[in-house]
This record gives C-alpha cells, structure tokens and sequence, in this order.
C-alpha cells in the first residue's frame, strides 16, 4: 500500500484487512526471542499426553491377557524382550506402568503449564509495550482520525483476548493435536482396521470446523471493532460530562451509549449463535465416531469379523478402543471453544498488528543531525500545506525571523496560525517549500534536539495527575526544587502555589481539575521556561484567562521573549503590541506584516481588527463586516458539517 495515501479510517481497516497469518506474525515479532519456552512446552504436552494414552492401553492388554487369558502379552511399539514372561511379573509391570506413566503426566503437566504461559505473559507484555511505543510515534494524522476510546480498547481489551487465547486456549489446542495424533497412532497399532472407522469422522469435523471459522472471523472482526466504537462513545462522554449536564443531553447520551452497546450485544450474540450449532454439532460427531466403533467391534467380537473386516478382535482391544475414543470426545467437543477464541484473538491480533505495521512519516530521517546550540534562526521558505491533501490551509508562507526576534502571528479565526508553528515543531511536513531552523530543514534534524529546542504553551494545556512540583519539572526530571522554585516565580506562579494546602508538593488531581484555568496555564508556563528552549511558542496562551492573570502571563512572556526567538499567536492584539513584527494571516496567507504602529498605518485587516477590539465599530468599512459575517457563516457550516 502507498505510504503517500492520507492515514484515514479507510486506510487504517484496508491495511488491517489485509494482513495475512496474524497470530503467527505476532509470535515471529515477538516470540521469537522466547522460543526455547515454547519448544518446552509443545514437548512436555506430547510427553504428558503420551503418558495419559498409557493406562487404558495396559488396561487393555492386562483385561486379554491376564484376566481373559485370550491373547498374548504384548504392547505396541514396545519390543518383546523387554516384557515378564511370568504372570504376576507382568501384573506388576502393567501396575508399574500405569504409577509412572501417572506420575510422568503430573510432572509433565507442570512443566507445559509454566513453559507455555511463561512463553504467553512475555508475548502478551512485549506486544503491549511495542504497540504503546509505536502508538505514541504515529503521525498526527492518526490521532486526528482514530479517538482515544478506540486505541485504549486496543491496548487494553485487544491485548487481554490475546491474554486469554495465549494463556490457556493456545496450551488446549497443542494438546489436543498431541492427543489426536497420539490416540491415532496407538488406535492403528492395535487393530488398523477398526481405527478407520473410529476416525471416519475426523474429515467430517474438519469440514464442519473449517465451514464455523470461515462464518466467524467475519463476524469476531465485527465485535472487536464495535467494542472500539463503544468505548470511544464513552471514553468521549466522560470527557465532555460537564457539556452533558449544563447541555441536558444525558437522555441523549443514554441512547447514543445505548445504541452501541445494544450493536456490540446484537454482533456478539451473533457469534454465540453460530457456536451454540458448532459446539454440539462437533459432540455429535465425535459421540457418532464412539458410536460405530462399538457397534463395529461389538459384532466383530459376537459374529466374527463383519463385511469387509478380517482378523481377530479381543474384548481388551475393543475396551481400549472405547476408552481412547472416549477421550477424544471431551477435548473434541472443547475445539468450539478453541476455535472461538482463535478467532477472537485473531481479531484482536489484527488491530494490534494494523496499528504496528501503520507508517510512520515524521521520523527521523537516516542521516539526519542534532542541532546544537540553537541561536533561534527561523525560516518559512514558500510553505504550502494541506492537512489531507485537499485543501490548502497554507499558501506561500513566506517569513525569515532573526534569532531573539519576537513574532505576533494574528488574524481571523481558521487562518492557519496555529498550522505555521505546527510545521515548526514538525508536527505535520509541508507539502510545499521548507522550514528552516538555524539554516537547517527541519526535516533534516533529528525530532528530538529539534523538539528539545523549543518550548510551546498552548490554550489548554494538559497536566498530569501528580504535585505542582512532578507537572513543572515533567520532562526534566533531574531539575532541583530550586529550579523548580526559580522557574516558577518567573512565570508568575510561586504565590499561589505558596497559598495552596502543600505548597509545591499539592496533588492538582486528573487533568490539574483542581487548578483554576488560569494556575494552569502559569504551571504550564513554568514547565516551559524550565527546559530553556531556545525558541517558545505561545499559543492563545492568555485567551482563556482573567484580565488580571493575562497580565501576569504576560509579564512572564514579555521577560522570555528578551532573550529568545519567540512566537506569540493572540486574538487580544495588545499581547502581541510590542513584539518586533506582526505577522497578519488571512486564509492560510501573510496578507500584512510589520510593526503594530506600520500595520496601524497601513489601514488594512490589522488596523480594522483593531478597531474591533478597541469598540470602535463605527469606523470599520463595510467590505471588512461582510468578509466577517462570510467568514462566521462559513465556520457555522464547517461545525455542522463535522458533527
Ligand atoms: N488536524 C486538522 N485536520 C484537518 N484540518 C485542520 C486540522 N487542524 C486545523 N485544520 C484546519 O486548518 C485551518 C487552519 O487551522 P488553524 O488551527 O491553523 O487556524 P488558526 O488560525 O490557528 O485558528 P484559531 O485562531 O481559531 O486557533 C482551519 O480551516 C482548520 O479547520
């Protein structure tokens, strides 16, 4: 599949569709290095079954040959000279015999169960990691199409059904082959011609087997996927609970969650149905198998051999015939089960797998350097760019700001600024053109030293259950608690932290909730200042506070800015007032630039933006009020569309 095609959910289920051997992928990926457990373990699970098969073959041959005294005493594929000749020593061996071959079993069985699950929970574990580690390298592109719910039920409910298959399915299905094989072989060694009718069935429950997985992997495809939807559905209600309830939606809500869940019943019961006709339809057979074998070897034994059979058929062999079969029934019947939760991991393998093999575009290239000792150069060379291929956010960009430089970027809502400082931290490649730091394309730097070098606060910005204290040293963990202090008083945040129950070691809870939106931000602010990035980004980073707290923001950012190139994208326009030059963007174009008294003069968009925020709506030309209502109705129809 082209790695240039958008990664959209179309792509995302095509790639998946199309993986082939998912389970046998995910053990050569990650199995590999555990081999010799499950080696192990296939062993021990021939040795213990070989054991089990045993006791009911001695039975056999002690019922003919000590009890009946019908037939010699002999043992498939064990050599003559070996066995007593005398009567009591033979009971003793047959006695012996069923102790040791007991025993074995028990024995063996320890070793498959500790082997074989060793072998799973490390599968389990290293696919768990390596698919987080993947997931957190994916391309933006991804996160915007594919919603938390859906990837947390991946690394969660995906991975535990694989759990359960690798746990104890994948163990049942080894020694159910060993048994079948191991049960046909000694059924052939007794008495080759009453062992094809015994396994006359086997064809039969291939088929039926075959025809059950063809009708359930579909139909387990669409249970894991609906289990997706579900918990996106949810994982979403629960981050917009307060919408829910100022919006008196929960009715609402109640049936959108209902509606999936009842999807996820319906697809679910589905599959059920199937194995409630798999399941017993598997046990008819098999009890068929155990049917013929006694009706054939109960004549064969009254009248002598029937229709087409020859030879001799003692009572013991045709106990040990029925014993054995009898055996197969149980663990026969347990293939449904099996076979459901191969499919089932099977499914889940596949999104695992899906999300693995997905590409990864922003990435380091093969030679590509660090930058060192940034001094802050930053240049936009012709950049064009479109987030999915279509429509182009950004045309022509073209700036060069100087190192120490700071830049206002400003504009109508949807312009494109946030998507200028995007293409800075490579976020997104531009589709055209390049971006340049210090002289070198971004896309030639290595993502770390380039992230490393800049800090960005955004509108919202996210913190992490923990203390004031973890949030602000997040991502420089070595940091002192002076630095943390230091860093905190210039980003105007150390009196209020002072004034919280526990100082700088206060829980903020999930999310920070337990911060005002504006301590948030001032955290935020501190997080940043304490990285010391040679390039910082402020984003709306004042949009969402008092007029009092902006102020002391500000304050921190204008002190910042001093020594550093710094980008400061606003809707107020007095926070970018002062900075060196003001770039003005108007659908995804620079349409002015320079300083607010140029701009001011230049009696364009700026200059009547500013009159906007200054009340003087009077003043304003009627072509500017137009272009706003088109770009306002153009916004409401955008949001309906999305929704
Ligand atoms: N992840 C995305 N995928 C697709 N389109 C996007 C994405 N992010 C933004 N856009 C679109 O790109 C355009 C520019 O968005 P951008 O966020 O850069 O604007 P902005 O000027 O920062 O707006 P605002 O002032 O409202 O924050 C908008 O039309 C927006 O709908």
């Amino acid at each position: 599949m082209s790695t240039d095609q958008a990664i959209d959910s179309e792509y995302i289920e095509k790639h998946r569709e199309e993986l082939d051997h998912p389970l046998l992928q995910l053990f050569q990926r990650f199995g590999h290095g555990h081999r010799r457990w499950f080696v192990v373990g296939v062993l021990a699970s021939i040795g213990s079954r070989f054991f089990s098969l045993v006791p009911p073959v001695l039975l056999g041959v002690a019922i003919d040959a000590l009890f009946n005294e019908e037939a010699g005493f002999t043992l498939p594929y064990v050599p003559q000279a070996w066995l007593p000749t005398t009567e009591m020593g033979q009971f003793w061996f047959v006695v012996g015999g069923m102790a040791v071959a007991m025993i074995g079993q028990a024995g063996l069985i320890f070793v498959r169960s500790s082997t074989l699950n060793l072998f799973s929970h490390r599968v389990k574990h290293e696919a768990r990691t390596a698919t987080y580690q993947q997931m957190q390298r994916l391309d933006m592109d991804f996160f915007n199409e594919v919603q938390t719910g859906e990837l947390i039920s991946i690394l969660s409910n995906d991975v535990n059904r694989l759990e359960q298959f690798l746990d104890s399915m994948m163990g049942e299905l080894i020694q159910l082959i060993v048994l079948m094989l191991g049960t046909a072989a000694f059924l052939v060694a007794l008495n080759p011609q009453l062992a094809a009718v015994t396994m006359v069935v086997a064809p039969l429950s291939a088929v039926f087997t075959y025809w059950y997985m063809q009708l359930a992997e579909e139909r387990y495809a669409d249970i894991r996927e609906s289990v997706g939807d579900l918990n996106s559905r949810l994982e979403n209600n629960l981050g917009g609970i307060q919408v829910i309830k100022s919006s008196n939606t929960e009715e609402y809500e109640d049936q959108r969650v209902e509606d999936h869940s009842y999807r996820y019943f319906k697809l679910d019961w589905l599959a059920l149905r199937l194995s409630f006709v798999y399941r017993p339809g598997l046990r008819v057979l098999t009890s068929l198998s155990f049917i013929a074998t006694f009706i054939v070897g109960g004549i064969w034994i009254i009248q002598g051999p029937p229709g087409p059979f020859s030879g001799e058929l003692t009572a013991g062999t045709l106990v040990t015939f029925l014993l054995l079969t009898q055996r197969l029934v149980n663990p026969l019947a347990q293939m449904g089960n099996i076979v459901e939760r191969y499919e089932d991991a099977k499914a889940s393998t596949k999104r695992i797998l899906g999300l693995m093999s997905l590409p990864v575009r922003i990435k380091d290239e093969p030679d590509a350097v660090d930058l060192e000792r940034v001094e802050g150069h930053v240049e936009y060379d012709d950049v064009t760019f479109s987030y999915d291929g279509d429509e182009t956010v950004l045309n022509d960009v073209d700036t060069d700001v100087e190192p120490g430089e700071t830049v206002g970027l400003v504009g109508p809502t949807g312009a494109g600024k946030t998507t200028i400082v995007k293409l800075l931290l490579r976020l997104y490649d531009v589709n055209e053109g390049s971006v340049r730091v210090d002289g070198h394309d971004v896309r030639d730097v290595t993502l770390s030293s380039l992230r490393g070098s800049m800090g960005y606060v955004g509108q919202d910005n996210f913190l992490f259950d923990g203390t004031i204290a973890e949030n602000v040293k997040y991502g420089q963990f070595d940091a002192s608690r002076e630095e943390v202090i230091r860093a905190c008083k210039r980003a105007e945040a150390h009196e209020f932290i002072e004034n919280l129950p526990e100082g700088y070691d206060t829980d903020i809870g999930e999310r920070g909730v337990k911060l005002s939106g504006g301590q948030r931000q001032r955290v935020a602010v501190a997080r940043t200042i304490l990285q010391h990035p040679a390039i910082m980004i402020f984003d709306e980073a004042t949009s969402a506070v008092d007029t009092e707290t902006e102020m002391l923001i500000q304050r921190s950012i204008d002190e910042l800015a001093a020594d550093r190139t710094t980008f400061i994208i606003a809707h107020r326009l007095s926070t970018v007032r002062d900075a060196d030059t003001i770039l003005v963007i108007d659908d995804g174009e620079i349409v002015e630039r320079g300083t607010h008294e140029d701009l001011l003069a230049g009696d364009g968009l700026y200059a009547n933006l500013w009159r906007v925020q200054a009340g003087e709506i009077e003043d304003l030309p009627e072509e500017f009020v137009e272009q706003a209502s088109e770009r306002v109705a153009q916004q409401a129809l955008d949001a309906a569309e999305d929704d």
